[in-house]
């Protein structure tokens, strides 16, 4: 479960405040797929970066199945992360001196895991990757270092996946084809899934919808504000 208790974030550039996010409350039961979508700006990626404890807010708590991340250090919540969250950035973050395999078997490895390799394999193969795993990023394409990127974030079956724009390089197959394996692992394993898509198709086969508005969460439909 994730809770946002009165969260506020602002960046400060010089003379200029941007406040991102002013007061947001939320809270997201294990298991549910929500989508977060909003304009340019808004502040979505930096909402995903505060539930991964990668950016600390001025004002509230953001806890993950009751812990809260401001009273852990950095240790702690790289641990917190590499046990329980997979992360997928806009910018891929890949490990431009490894191999696909070797990028996607690297947490496994870290977590002295003998099958890293089998099942890094298997994650290339189920983002349709398989005949690309001893590439390095250098060598693929800007959808396919996304796919790698996912494959990596999936591997270590992690109770809770945060996504930036998954799906925003890949065509339409590919797309659909990573969609469906995002909520296949929601519904079958129950990782908790929260997306920044501007994908409406993804939203809608989303439990959830969010849109972020003027530092503001607001539910974009109206059934779900109704179940919240
Ligand atoms: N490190 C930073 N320092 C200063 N301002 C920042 C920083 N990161 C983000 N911002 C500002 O905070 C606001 C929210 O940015 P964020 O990237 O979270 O928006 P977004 O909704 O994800 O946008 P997009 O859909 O374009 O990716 C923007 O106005 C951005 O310029």
């Amino acid at each position: 479960m994730i809770e946002l208790q009165h969260l506020a974030l602002h960046y400060a550039l010089g003379e200029t405040r941007v406040d991102v996010l002013r007061d947001v409350s939320l809270t997201i039961p294990a298991g549910q797929s929500v989508a977060i979508a909003g304009p340019s700006g808004s502040g979505k990626t930096s909402l995903l970066l505060l539930l991964a404890g990668l950016e600390r807010p001025q004002a509230g708590h953001v806890l993950l199945d009751g812990q809260a991340l401001d009273t852990l250090g950095r240790d702690a919540l790289a641990d917190l992360r590499r046990e329980r969250v997979g992360i997928v950035f806009q910018s891929f973050h890949l490990l431009p001196s490894l191999t696909a395999l070797d990028n996607v078997a690297l947490p496994l490895q870290l977590a002295g895991r003998r099958d890293a390799h089998a099942r890094a394999r298997d994650f290339l193969r189920r983002v349709g990757l398989a005949a690309r795993q001893h590439h390095y990023p250098g060598q693929l394409s800007g959808g396919e270092q996304q796919r790698v990127a996912i494959a990596r974030a999936l591997v270590h079956g992690p109770r809770l996946l945060l996504a930036d724009e998954p799906t925003g390089n890949l065509d339409d197959q590919t797309g659909a084809r990573v969609r469906e394996l995002l909520l296949e692992l929601n519904q079958e394993a129950g990782t908790t899934l929260v997306l920044v898509t501007h994908d409406m198709d993804f939203a809608a086969q989303c439990q959830r919808v969010l849109r972020l508005h003027d530092g503001q969460l607001h539910e974009a439909r109206q059934e779900d504000a109704h179940a919240a």
